[in-house]
């Protein structure tokens, strides 16, 4: 009996040993290949496990680029758990990678997110099938197209800002990112899903209910983040996003599709544009390059997905920042002010973008919050750079820290201060245009950035001609942790104090 639990325990022992054995080498498998790479000046160095920083999951992802940057330079390499990756925090190199040498660089990651639907986005999407997406999608969002566009846009605002109104009588508090989140989301579903909805009147309606799923801001840690990024294939038993819901939402998608399909109209938008890839789902193009139902339905999910976060993290910003900078806020009020007298009282694409200082504001803020914390390529095809002898080679993930980029004083001197006038017109020429990184660069760049420019303008307008905002005691910055791709800053609220000095067509 004895000798049966002896062999018993041997058994389990040995078994144990070697699974544990089998884990550190998977962890450990790639690590040594960034200290072969020639001409790479530094590297974090790993730890026994977990990579170069077991503790990012409990730290500000954005000021430890910065950090980093500062201890290592420019360039530097670092292990995400397991994967081995470069870091690239000199604009110029940047525009190489970007754009130059586009055609070393063409992907991002491709990533499991737990989900058919969300796995075929198109920023994560092989070359070729993303080019031929991203080449039918691109006519939807150009600046004609956000035209037609602003209509809806602006229906959604102004329901928003009454709402905001009514909560603002009955002493609500006003809390930035509670409410733009809702404005946003409420802009995507009418302009995206052909859906109105007020999710601030009706938090109740089903769409509402989903929308929130896709909130991240729950947890206090992200514990899952070292988990993850050391054994990536976990991602999909823990998934991303609700299944439930993006089972509601691509119904939705479909719905819209149908119904725009047997109303026989060609708007030539977002809708349009998923319906004529649909058309040719099946086609002998679409099939060798695998472009499926699904691919075209989670294009629709990543314009929510891409676009209701962080542009109410800008809006959410914008207003902190008008709030602790007095004599900016008085200005741009000034500007609204001048602007609703010279347009009567109307606020419309057209003349929206006269308002200068307006703009400078909005990049200002998209400068010191940038929402995406940092912005990625993989190196498709071996790249050697003269100038510092950095060879990249095949496969190698490179990032670009933006928040280091953005705070480095050789780019934007006195980086700490909210300082707009750098973005103005007249002091274009003393900006490096490379170092400003908040929507990326090159041909992967946002796609959505003129939709999110021009709602972020048309809503600090509506709003700014009724309002202007106060610190109080809860106005205070503080981040979550471990966000190595959103910014997500804790609830705090501000004082939104309405305005006495009155113009033509207010909307309260
Ligand atoms: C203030 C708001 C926004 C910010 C700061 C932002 C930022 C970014 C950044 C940094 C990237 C990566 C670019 C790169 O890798 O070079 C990106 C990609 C993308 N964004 Fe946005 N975005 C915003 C709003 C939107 C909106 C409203 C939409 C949809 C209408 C959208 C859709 C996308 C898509 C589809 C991609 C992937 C593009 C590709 O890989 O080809 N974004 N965005």
């Amino acid at each position: 009996m004895l000798a049966v639990v002896g062999f018993l325990a041997y058994v389990i022992i040995t078994a144990l040993v070697g699974l544990v054995t089998a884990a550190v080498i998977y962890v450990r498998w790639h690590y040594g290949t960034l200290e072969k790479v020639k001409g790479l000046p530094a590297v974090v160095k790993p730890a026994i496990v977990g990579g170069s920083d077991v503790y990012i999951h409990k730290k500000i992802v954005h000021d430890q680029d910065s950090e980093n940057v500062k201890k290592y330079g420019k360039i530097y390499g670092y292990y995400e758990g397991r994967q081995p990756q470069i870091y690239i925090a000199d604009p110029e190199l940047v525009r190489q990678i970007f754009i130059k040498d586009f055609d070393h660089f063409q992907t991002k990651r491709i990533m499991d997110f737990g989900h058919a639907l969300i796995n075929e986005m198109m920023d994560i999407l092989p070359y070729d099938k993303w080019k031929v997406v991203r080449s039918s999608l691109s006519p939807s969002l150009t600046t004609g197209k956000i035209r037609h566009m602003s209509i809806e846009m602006t229906e959604a605002i102004q329901d928003w800002v009454g709402t905001v109104g009514e909560k603002l009588k009955n002493n609500e508090p006003f809390e930035p990112k509670r409410l733009y989140t809702a404005l946003t989301s409420d802009v995507v579903a009418r302009c995206g899903f052909g859906t109105k909805v007020n999710s601030l009147h009706d938090p109740n309606d089903i769409f509402v209910q989903h929308t929130r799923k896709f909130g991240t801001e729950d947890l206090e840690i992200n514990f899952m983040l070292p988990v993850t990024q050391t054994f990536p294939f976990l991602i999909s038993l823990a998934p991303f996003f609700p299944p439930d819901t993006l089972d509601f939402f691509a119904n939705i998608v479909k719905n819209v599709m149908k119904s725009r399909r047997e109303s026989n109209t060609k708007i030539s938008d977002f809708i349009d544009s998923l319906n004529e890839m649909m058309e040719k789902v099946g086609t002998e193009e679409y099939k060798k390059l695998g472009i499926t139902v699904n691919t075209v339905l989670c294009q629709a999910l990543i314009f929510f997905l891409a676009g209701f976060e962080t542009t109410a993290t800008t809006m959410t910003f914008l207003s902190y920042s008008l709030a602790k900078n007095p004599k900016v806020q008085e200005k741009l009020l000034e500007e609204v002010d001048a602007y609703l007298a010279r347009h009567d009282g109307k606020i419309e694409h057209e003349t929206i973008g006269e308002m200068t200082y307006l703009a400078a504001c909005m990049n200002e803020t998209l400068r010191m919050y940038a929402p995406l914390v940092r912005v990625e390529r993989v190196c498709t095809k071996d790249w050697y750079h003269e100038p510092t002898g950095l060879r990249i080679p095949k496969g190698m993930v490179v990032q670009v820290p933006i928040h280091a980029i953005h705070y480095n004083e050789e780019y934007f001197p006195d980086p700490h201060s909210f300082k707009p006038e750098r973005f103005l017109p007249e002091n274009k020429d003393k900006m490096n245009p490379y170092a400003f990184l908040s929507f990326g660069m090159g041909p992967h760049n946002c796609i959505g950035m003129r939709f999110a420019k021009e709602e972020i303008q048309l809503a600090m307008t509506n709003l700014l001609r009724n309002y202007e905002f106060r610190p109080n005691a809860s106005t205070k910055i503080k981040y979550h942790p471990g966000r190595t791709f959103l910014l997500q800053v804790k609830p705090f609220t501000l004082d939104a104090i309405r305005r006495t000095k009155f113009l033509k067509g207010e909307t309260i």
